[in-house]
């Protein structure tokens, strides 16, 4: 599938991106719009030739057919035998949507409510600790139950008017020890947030938790709250199911911000911003069921990635976000990009012949700036670079940092794009050195340039606009998830690391031997068996 693509960059490797501006529509021909966003690909290698090329890659997938079959509820996730319907958590003026006959708005949109009123009564203390109105949230979870509300709150802190909300994910007691550390359990709420009440890490903090909590509070359950899809579990834990949010096995883990494992967010910024989020992704579902494909943002930013790494073998993407407060976007898109298309077998069961999912990592910039981007700039292997940032603020006062955040975000992409040549690095230091040491010193200073990165801009991270971009990188998975054939939505991958944990819990305790485990796994458990 992807030969024809690999020659056809052969044929363009010695060109220029920046040559690619001599035609003066470059960057218009080359940017998509969805609503008031812009996403510009025009700093790639990709020109029309290369795009048609990729269009008709994505059409012969059947990109169009299995988002249709996405958004109609057909069980895509086939070795889990689900349907994949994060979409209707955020459909809230949409149609039906069924599965297997059935509408599940109704059960949506009632859950939603619920939220609501709960989050309402812990914001106006309606809903109180045994203390006290709750002053500090604490949701524990891992993965897909931690990363998105703990990313969305801190991306949407300018609308954060409701209680302190914490996040526990590691099972490390450091996390949960420096969390609860100076709180009042009778006026903090712990949100048990799971969607099969059985994660390790999870059910190990909320136990400590509830002991953390019954040495001050009589009835430690009465303040926890449950997010899951096992009902029973949540019982057994001892939740009232008034405090217990649950939704359907559709929604996958990494996808579940939308439901129920955003409480502690909705608690936090309110159901009118909570609402605005789920609207502004809804835009974005709509959006990339009615575009062209060539006018697709999802569509098109999931090209340009395959673009860089199926065809390019570019191993790795970096996420910069020019956006303090979505510092941890690049550690969400890692769950959601690596464990949804970091797979080596296609759905029909055999090995995939390229290569899956890259590498995505990131941080926010202009701190990258003073870290890594030596090696993104000068170091021998091509890194990808997304760019995004906001065209505004929410600080006017400090409107002068802003304006410095832009300046070093186009200026990045200016300048791994255009580099700096021999000639410009000797100007550079002529004056400085002369001869042979000249020489050397410049050649220190080139910047080969010629790297590909895209920008996307936005006027302001409000909820709406959070909610796009999130649901724009989600469906950027999906599509770069059905070019390469894969079930995007299962992760078998984890499976294997859980089960020797459970293996090696009674053989860390020493209650175990080492026998039958590796030199290595053994000589490990020795040292620190020797050291307790
Ligand atoms: O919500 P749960 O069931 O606790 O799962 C947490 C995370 O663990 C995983 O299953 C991976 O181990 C993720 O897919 C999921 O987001």
């Amino acid at each position: 599938m992807w030969d024809a693509l690999k020659t056809y960059a052969g044929t363009i490797a010695d060109r220029r991106i920046d040559s690619l501006f001599d035609d003066p529509d470059r960057a218009g021909g080359f940017s998509t719009r969805m609503g008031d966003m812009l996403f510009d690909y025009s700093k790639t290698q990709l020109d029309d030739t290369a795009r048609k090329m990729l269009l008709d890659v994505a059409r012969a997938a059947g990109v169009e057919a299995a988002r249709d079959a996405m958004f109609a509820g057909a069980p895509i996730n086939d070795t889990e035998g689900r349907a994949v319907l994060h979409t209707a958590l955020r459909n809230l003026d949409g149609g039906p949507v069924t599965v297997e006959g059935e509408d599940v708005m109704p059960g949506v949109l009632d859950t939603l409510a619920r939220m609501e009123a709960f989050a309402t009564a812990v914001r106006d203390g309606s809903f109180a600790g045994q203390g006290g109105q709750i002053t500090d949230v604490v949701n524990i979870g891992i993965g897909g139950s931690d990363l998105g509300p703990a990313m969305a709150t801190l991306a949407l802190a300018p609308y954060h008017d409701g209680p302190r909300c914490h996040f526990v994910s590691n099972v490390d007691g450091a996390h949960i020890a420096d969390t609860v550390r100076g709180l009042d359990p009778a006026t903090t709420l712990v949100i048990v947030a799971s969607k099969t009440f059985t994660t390790i890490e999870t059910m190990t903090n909320a136990r400590t938790a509830r002991a953390w909590m019954s040495d001050t509070v009589t009835d430690p359950a009465a303040q926890f709250a449950a997010l899951s899809s096992a009902e029973d579990k949540t019982a057994e834990f001892g939740i009232d199911p008034s405090r217990v949010f649950g939704f359907e096995d559709w929604v996958g883990g990494r996808y579940s911000m939308w439901g129920p494992i955003g409480l502690s967010l909705m608690i936090a910024v309110g159901p009118d911003a909570f609402r605005a989020m789920l609207r502004g992704a809804q835009a974005m579902d709509r959006h990339f069921r009615s575009a062209d494909l060539a006018e697709n943002m999802p569509v098109m930013l999931a090209l340009v990635g395959m673009w860089h790494n199926q065809v390019m073998d570019y191993a790795t993407r970096a996420v910069l976000p020019y956006d303090q407060r979505l510092s941890r976007l690049p550690a969400y898109l890692q769950q959601l990009e690596m464990e949804s298309n970091g797979k080596g077998v296609a759905r029909d069961g055999t090995t995939l012949p390229y290569h899956s999912g890259p590498v995505v990592w990131g941080e926010p910039g202009t701190n990258g700036q003073h870290a890594f981007y030596q090696l993104i700039h000068q170091g021998t292997r091509v890194i990808p670079c997304e760019f995004m940032v906001a065209a505004q603020g929410h600080e006017p006062e400090l409107q002068h940092h802003h304006n410095l955040l832009v300046a070093n975000c186009l200026a990045q992409s200016e300048a791994l794009m255009r580099g700096r040549t021999l000639d410009e690095a000797r100007a550079k230091v002529a004056g400085k050195f002369d001869g042979d040491e000249l020489e050397r010193q410049a050649r220190h200073r080139v910047f080969p340039g010629n790297r590909p990165s895209t920008t996307l801009v936005y006027p302001q991270l409000t909820p709406e606009i959070f909610g796009q971009i999130v649901a724009l990188y989600e469906h950027r998975v999906f599509v770069e998830g059905v070019i390469l054939g894969i079930n995007s939505f299962d992760q078998w991958g984890v499976e294997l690391g859980k089960e020797l944990a459970t293996a090696l819990g009674p053989v860390v305790t020493g209650e175990e031997g080492t026998d039958g485990k590796d030199g290595s796994t053994a000589q490990l458990v020795d040292y620190i068996l020797a050291r307790r």
